[in-house]
């Protein structure tokens, strides 16, 4: 398996990228020091999912960090990336191991307390688990946890956590402190006037929480 950095996990959603195109944001947080890259993309066209992944397996490889596909286990292996994101609604964990193999990263999300089952946490990687505070990325977002219920959530999962939903610069240091390994971003990098900035910030934020 490719080694794993949650600690500032770019989810680079098709619709955020937009006016910025996603090579272009991508590579800048990339060089902004993200550790971590997925395609995630909801109103999908899929050959231009397969056409984004493959842009982003280019990018991803030559900085040797790990690309995830969200929900999409055919582009994952199509694209050769180095593994999938999949949430309570999509492929479960068993079926989504069997289809990738041993050697491929799996992340699962978890929202509240019933969806922390360990048949599945076994089989996965690592889990992303929130919204931790209100998003506008996600239509269909389940209920914010706040910091006090991710923090409990957190510490009943012994694989590592990658926090999301609404983190940005003002509130990572907070995640970070209540036990998360990293923070997954939509807005606070793909909607940022500047990518590249926005990425070198919160990663020197993630490193001032760690020390
Ligand atoms: C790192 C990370 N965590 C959670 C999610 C959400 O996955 P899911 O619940 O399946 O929702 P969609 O993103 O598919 O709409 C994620 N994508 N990444
Ligand atoms: C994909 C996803 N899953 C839970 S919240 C979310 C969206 C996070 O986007 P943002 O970082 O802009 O709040
Ligand atoms: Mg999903």
């Amino acid at each position: 398996m490719t080694s794993l950095d949650l600690s500032l996990y770019l989810v680079a959603d098709q619709e955020f990228c937009r006016p910025g195109g996603i090579e272009r944001i991508v590579a800048a947080a990339i060089d902004g020091g993200a550790s971590m890259v997925q395609l995630r993309g909801t109103r999908t066209n899929l050959r231009q999912f397969l056409t984004d992944a493959l842009a982003l397996r280019a990018l991803t490889r030559r900085a040797g960090i790990p690309l995830i596909i969200n929900d999409h286990i055919d582009i994952a292996l199509a694209a050769g990336a180095d593994g999938v994101h999949v949430g309570q609604a999509d492929m479960p964990a068993p079926f989504a191991r069997q289809l990738l193999g041993k050697d491929k990263i799996i992340g699962l999300s978890v929202t509240c307390t019933e969806d922390i089952s360990e048949r599945d946490l076994v089989l996965v990687d690592y889990v992303g688990l929130g919204p931790v505070f209100p998003t506008r990325s996600k239509t269909d977002a389940a209920p914010a946890l706040g910091l006090q219920q991710f923090a409990i959530l957190r510490s009943r999962i012994a694989l590592p956590v990658v926090a999301i939903g609404g983190i940005n610069l003002s509130n990572a240091g907070s995640v970070m402190a209540a036990g998360a390994d990293g923070v997954a971003v939509v807005s606070a990098i793909c909607s940022a006037p500047n990518p590249r900035q926005a990425t070198m910030s919160l990663r020197q934020c993630i490193e001032e929480a760690w020390q």
